[in-house]
């Protein structure tokens, strides 16, 4: 599992319940101070706390707390395994307000979570110390004691969000983030225990609100999260600068260390049109028809009235003519410039636009008529300027859109859970975001983004050193597919190659596909021909591996995934429940198609598909095993090294990269997996009955009598009787129409049909055992290695934070709350919404889990039985599908639906 360690759940337990944890004592004007050497105070210890525990030996000291007005301090820290431990370094004393922020170290050894309390009264927004330094790694994450560069803030709730927001240039964000706690004092008294997830459980019954069940979303909790402070525009440029890249033109890059969930830009839309609300669904996403079209954008902008700021984006953007292509022309055309001219001008003049605030004032009025050209803009200065007709023609104009427009199918869970508090209903929408625009993309991006509302935030989705380009992923779900799909994309969509690292070396190993001994990267490093020989001889990768790659997605999604999705999901099982007999929409399962033959052809298919999965994971196995493999407990550094070094095996990172490359299998492993064990169990309890039907018949004369005997022995009930024949007849059991016919041969048992199954199969209980070890193992492990490939390639994403919920939920209802892999799956559940949303107050992301769940469906890995309780009998519902999709606002590549039916259980007999 990923190794990285924010508070877990225990940690959590362990402060609400063990209230002499020193460190948490509110709101009294209070210091600290702890010898060298000595362990920060938990009178009860426990896993989390003893995780936490600072000694000079793990190279963790705290020295002084310094007092002054600070007067509320706590510290979560935690450290696994036994890398290091975390660290507070020392304080000068006497600082005006002290605090500490969260590092969140992602791919670090140890973590640290501190939160600040304000005094009541005492001013949020004062510079905050912050210094915290891996003493493990060394990696600092923060500024230097007493810096102004970083803000810190305290939730309208009393507990405070930790968002190391740094004063980099550029208009800092001004907004309630920035403010006193205007309730620390009233709202801390308020803290309520939520009811921990861990002991949430599907037979739980609803508790009280009073009694900590989850509580609603609060707008406050998020505002502070969200920049929605109402009426200021936020505009914020993090430590960011504009620099040229080889083959992307302009690209951004951070110019300081920031740590994993750093604020990075939060901007407005130069122009931004909604799709009609469809108001907040945990289930259903806004259709995408109520998306509007790129060039529905490009129309409303071609001419429309805008700050002169945005006319100079909107001739800076990127608009599909490559600048060496220009250059050559501009010198031709006598501009005496030369080569690379337009370059180093355009790059001077984005970089003077990127230093602007592009906040509310800076839009576009597509709206606006002749006479409100004098409407109150502004410049480049800031300066109350007139509005100015868009200086590009049409076709222009739909130039720069199609290259750096960007659009959401649908909005972020947590962001429209806390709009619609508000009344506020988001929808798909379509805009511009300038500065946001001058990201580039890569396969393995480095930050996140996401719309709060209408502006555009982007965060570090990992630790960023100074200098390092920071890049997003243009497409979703796209991300795993493998490099020629990808490449394929990006250039109709994009119109350019990608050029990223990951691409790179796998473009590399591509072409050195042939060749002897590697010296290359890519699956040369693959077969073990690495560098210098390494790996030679050793576990070796299957030779036709790249070519597998390649063709794997394609048979799956093409073939495979339509085929299942056409069977498999909910619309499938409904149109056959629904009525009129026969076939039902899309080609739906006849009423009468018998489940044998279904069971018949999934046996196929996941043979076929495990296969392929097998295969992938011997491969990406003796991969690991080429590159000296890392022993247990020394994962990240082996990993580390193995990177740093280029060494000859395979990174973890590459392993990722090739295992999100069949990601779509494991979907399609997961449906099959499910719904076969279902129709198998259900084909063999029909046997059963009618087995036992016949031997009761044998006994008591007749088909017909069978029915009845087994009717008045409570376990068929009659429903029909033998429409004339000698032994046919009709009778339902427990939900499963059995009809007999005149042959008398067991063999001639009327065939199941589906919609049969999914009554059976919804009327019963299931056995817990059953459940766990045909369906929910395998199933939560397809679902582990799947969260490591989306954390891996798309941090940050839809998809990881999709995984990492459905983890979460799927150990828990396996191995329980209490065991190591669900701390571990919190875990990486926190870095996930982290990485999307930044560094969260436990409550917070408490709070946006909630929501999570409800729109990634990880609540129905819980499945009825688990907890004994009955699965009400009634005609089978369509499942409540879920889909793994892709990143911000994009749709899954195959788009299959898992069902949410039990599946693989077996009916308990009575
Ligand atoms: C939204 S713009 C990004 C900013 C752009 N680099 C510029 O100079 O304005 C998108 C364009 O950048 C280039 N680009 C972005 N990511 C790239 C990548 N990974 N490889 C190659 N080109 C890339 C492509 O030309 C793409 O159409």
């Amino acid at each position: 599992m990923a190794n990285l360690r924010p508070l877990g759940r225990q940690a959590k337990k362990a402060n609400r319940s063990d209230s002499e944890i020193l460190l948490l004592s509110r709101n009294s004007h209070q210091s600290w101070s702890w010898p060298l050497g000595t362990h920060c105070a938990f009178r009860k210890p426990s896993r989390a706390a003893m995780a936490t525990t600072c000694t000079p030996s793990t190279a963790s000291l705290i020295t002084t707390i310094s007092r002054s007005r600070f007067t509320n301090f706590v510290c979560h820290g935690s450290r696994i395994r036994d890398h290091g431990g975390s660290s507070l370094s020392a304080l000068p004393p006497n600082q005006p307000v002290i605090s500490h922020f969260a590092t969140h170290a992602r791919g670090n050894i140890c973590n640290l979570h501190c939160r600040r309390y304000e005094a009541p009264g005492s001013k949020a927004n004062t510079a905050v110390a912050c210094s915290s330094q891996c003493r493990c790694c060394g990696r600092s994450a923060a500024g230097p004691l007493g810096s102004p560069s970083i803000r810190a803030s305290c939730s309208s709730h009393g507990h405070d969000v930790m968002a190391p927001i740094r004063q980099a240039g550029g208009t800092p964000l001004t907004y309630s983030q920035l403010q006193p706690s205007h309730a620390a004092t009233a709202a801390s008294a308020q803290l309520v225990r939520r009811r921990s997830l861990a002991t949430a459980s599907a037979s739980a019954p609803e508790a009280p609100a009073s009694e900590g069940s989850p509580q609603p979303l609060r707008s406050g909790d998020l505002d502070e999260l969200l920049y929605t402070s109402g009426g200021e525009a936020p505009y914020y440029r993090g430590p960011l600068e504009l620099r040229e890249v080889p083959d992307s033109g302009v690209g951004v890059f951070v110019t300081e260390d920031v740590p994993c969930g750093t604020l990075l830009l939060a901007c407005y839309p130069l122009a931004l049109l909604r799709g009609r609300p469809t108001g907040h669904s945990t289930h259903a996403p806004a259709a995408p028809a109520l998306l509007p079209s790129p060039m529905e954008l490009a129309h409303a902008l071609d001419g429309a009235i805008m700050s002169p700021l945005a006319a100079a984006w909107m001739l800076g953007l990127y608009d599909g003519v490559d600048d060496d292509e220009d250059d050559g022309d501009v010198s031709d055309g006598g501009s005496g410039e030369g080569d690379g001219g337009r370059k180093r001008r355009r790059l001077a003049q984005l970089r003077q636009l990127f230093r602007q605030p592009f906040d509310a004032t800076s839009a576009a009025a597509p709206d606006a008529d002749e006479g409100e050209e004098e409407l109150g803009f502004r410049d480049a200065a800031g300066v109350a300027a007139k509005g100015v007709r868009c200086p590009l023609p049409a076709e222009a104009v739909a130039r720069v859109v199609t290259f750096n427009a960007y659009g959401e199918a649908r909005p972020d869970p947590a962001v429209a859970a806390v709009k619609s508090l508000s009344g506020e209903h988001l929808s798909g929408c379509v805009g511009l975001w300038p500065p946001f625009s001058l990201i580039n993309h890569s396969c393995a991006p480095v930050a996140s983004y996401g719309l709060v509302g209408d502006v555009m935030v982007v965060r570090a989705a990992t630790d960023l050193s100074a200098g390092q380009q920071v890049t997003i992923s243009y497409f979703g779900r796209r991300a795993l597919a493998p490099l020629e799909l990808r490449r394929a994309y990006l250039a109709q969509h994009y119109g350019f190659i990608c050029s990223c690292e990951r691409c790179t070396l796998e473009a590399a190993g591509l072409e050195e596909e042939d060749q002897q001994a590697g010296e290359g990267d890519g699956y040369g490093r693959l077969r073990g021909e690495g560098r210098n020989g390494a790996g030679a001889g050793t576990a070796r990768l299957p030779p036709e591996l790249p070519a597998f790659l390649e063709n794997l997605h394609t048979t799956c999604s093409r073939a495979a995934a339509p085929h299942l999705n056409d069977m498999l999901t909910g619309r499938r099982w409904m149109a056959a429940a629904g009525g009129g007999g026969g076939t039902g929409v899309n080609g739906a399962v006849r009423r009468d198609e018998p489940v044998s033959e279904l069971v018949e052809e999934l046996s196929e298919l996941y043979n076929y598909l495990s296969g392929c999965w097998q295969q992938l994971l011997r491969a990406a196995a003796a991969a690991a095993a080429t590159s000296g493999t890392v022993a247990e407990g020394e994962e990240e550094e082996g990993v580390e090294d193995a990177a740093a070094t280029g060494g000859g095996g395979l990174s973890q990172q590459e392993v990722f990269w090739l295992e999100g490359s069949v990601f779509v299998l494991l979907d399609q492993l997961l449906v099959v997996l499910g719904t076969l064990g279902l129709l198998k169990r259900v084909e063999e309890q029909h046997q059963r009955t009618a087995a036992k039907s016949m031997a009761s018949g044998e006994a008591g004369g007749g088909r017909k009598g069978a029915l009845a005997a087994a009717a008045k022995g409570g376990s068929v009930r009659r429903v029909a009787a033998s429409p004339g024949g000698k032994a046919a007849g009709r009778a339902e059991v427990d939900g499963v129409v059995v009809v007999a016919d005149e042959s008398g041969s067991a063999a001639a048992a009327p065939p199941l049909t589906a919609l049969a199954a999914m009554r059976a199969v919804a009327s019963r209980r299931w056995r817990v055992e059953e459940l766990t070890r045909n369906f929910l193992m395998p199933y939560v492990d397809l679902l582990a290695q799947a969260q490591e490939v989306a954390a891996a390639v798309a941090p940050g994403s839809d998809l990881a934070v999709a995984c990492a919920v459905r983890l979460l939920y799927g150990i828990q209802a396996v191995l329980g709350p209490e065991s190591d892999e669900f701390r571990e799956a919190e875990i990486s559940c926190y870095d996930a919404l982290s990485a999307r949303y930044g560094i969260l107050d436990y409550d917070v992301y408490e709070q946006i889990l909630e929501v999570c769940v409800k729109q990634y469906g990880a609540q129905e890995v819980r499945l009825p039985g688990l907890a004994g309780e009955a699965v009400p009998a009634a005609a089978p519902q369509p499942p409540a599908a879920f889909l793994l999709d892709g990143g911000a606002g994009e749709g899954g590549m195959v788009g299959l639906h898992i069902p949410a039916v039990p599946v693989d259980a077996e009916v308990v007999e009575e």
